[in-house]
């Protein structure tokens, strides 16, 4: 499998304020990734970077095995972009617009574009500057799905969508990975990007904290177990298992937390009667935050 996106050492300051430090990352052909990181991390600065809309003041990157700023015009044709802040004339009608950036990357069906509009609920008659954020947000999905390029780059999304509207969304998505094409989107939200990404990276003040694939993620992440016995049991069959947490005993019931793979667990279950088993989804928020948290010491102002 070939890379779509490599990326060496890619760093950005703009003047002395951090951008992007020291980015390494790879994006193969047919992923999904997903770019988690707060207000201010450096998503949008690294998919500036990725589409030479600014120049980086270390390191390198490829898009399909190519310099961005030396064959930005070709690799414009094969992207799909939406800018987290996108815009487009206001006097406009829906239509008009998506007409125009149609025949911009050399014709898209107009079937294709109704089909888009159809599914998100937009309506392509409407003149832009009457629509609000969240219909141009889909005015910008349009646009950056119709003509099926072989990579999606897409800068928070889901901004401004009504959760309706979001799952659609993430359909398109599927179905954009179904089809061999490589998705790369930025959010701060982890459920949205759990729910359709191979992968995720996550990115705090400037610097990637965790690069990890969502199954792996989910191993990690801590479950929740309430569980009941046939029989009183004894808090000594918990209590040695690694990982273990919150352990409360009640008579036949047991309720903890683990923070490792239940294949142990499983071995202490096999030796008791059990009558009932309830084990939580990990939550992934919790552990997403806890990257997000400024680093010991570290007294950095991401906004001064
Ligand atoms: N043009 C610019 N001039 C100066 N500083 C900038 C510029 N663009 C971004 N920055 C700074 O670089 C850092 C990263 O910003 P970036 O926009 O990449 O973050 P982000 O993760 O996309 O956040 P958001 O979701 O708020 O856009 C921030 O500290 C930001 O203030």
């Amino acid at each position: 499998m070939g890379y779509v996106i490599r990326l060496e050492k890619l760093s950005k300051t703009y003047g002395s304020r951090r951008g992007l430090v020291d980015l390494d990352l790879t994006v193969g052909e047919g992923e999904v990734f997903g770019y988690l990181g707060p207000n201010g991390a450096g998503k949008s600065t690294t998919i500036r970077l990725l589409l030479d809309l600014i120049r980086p003041t270390g390191g390198k990157a490829w898009l399909f095995d190519r310099n961005p700023s030396e064959h930005a015009v070709d690799l414009h044709r094969r992207i799909g972009y939406l800018a987290g802040d996108f815009v487009v004339n206001p006097r406009q009608r829906v239509s008009e617009c998506l007409t125009f950036l149609a025949a911009l990357r050399g014709g898209v069906p107009r079937q294709r574009i109704e089909d888009l509009a159809g599914r998100l609920d937009l309506d392509l008659s409407a003149r832009i500057k009457t629509l609000s954020k969240g219909n141009r947000q889909k005015v910008g999905l349009v646009q950056a799905f119709m003509h099926r390029p072989d990579l999606l780059i897409l800068d928070e999304p889901t901004s401004g969508l009504d959760p309706l509207v979001q799952q659609t969304f993430l359909d398109l998505v599927r179905e954009a990975r179904a089809a061999g094409q490589t998705v790369f989107m930025s959010s701060h939200i982890m459920t949205e990007v759990e729910a359709v990404a191979d992968r995720v990276g996550i990115i705090r003040e400037g610097r990637l904290v965790a690069l990890e694939a969502v199954a792996r993620l989910r191993d990690h992440a801590i479950h929740r177990f309430d569980i009941t016995f046939a029989g009183p049991i004894d808090q000594s069959a918990f209590a040695a298992l690694p990982g273990i947490s919150d352990l409360t005993i009640d008579g036949p019931t047991a309720q903890f937390a683990l923070a490792a793979s239940p294949n142990d667990l499983i071995r202490v279950l096999a030796r008791h009667e059990v009558a009932s088993i309830r084990a939580t989804e990990p939550d992934l928020e919790e552990l997403f935050l806890a990257h997000y948290q400024p680093a010991d010491g570290v007294q950095e102002n991401s906004n001064a």
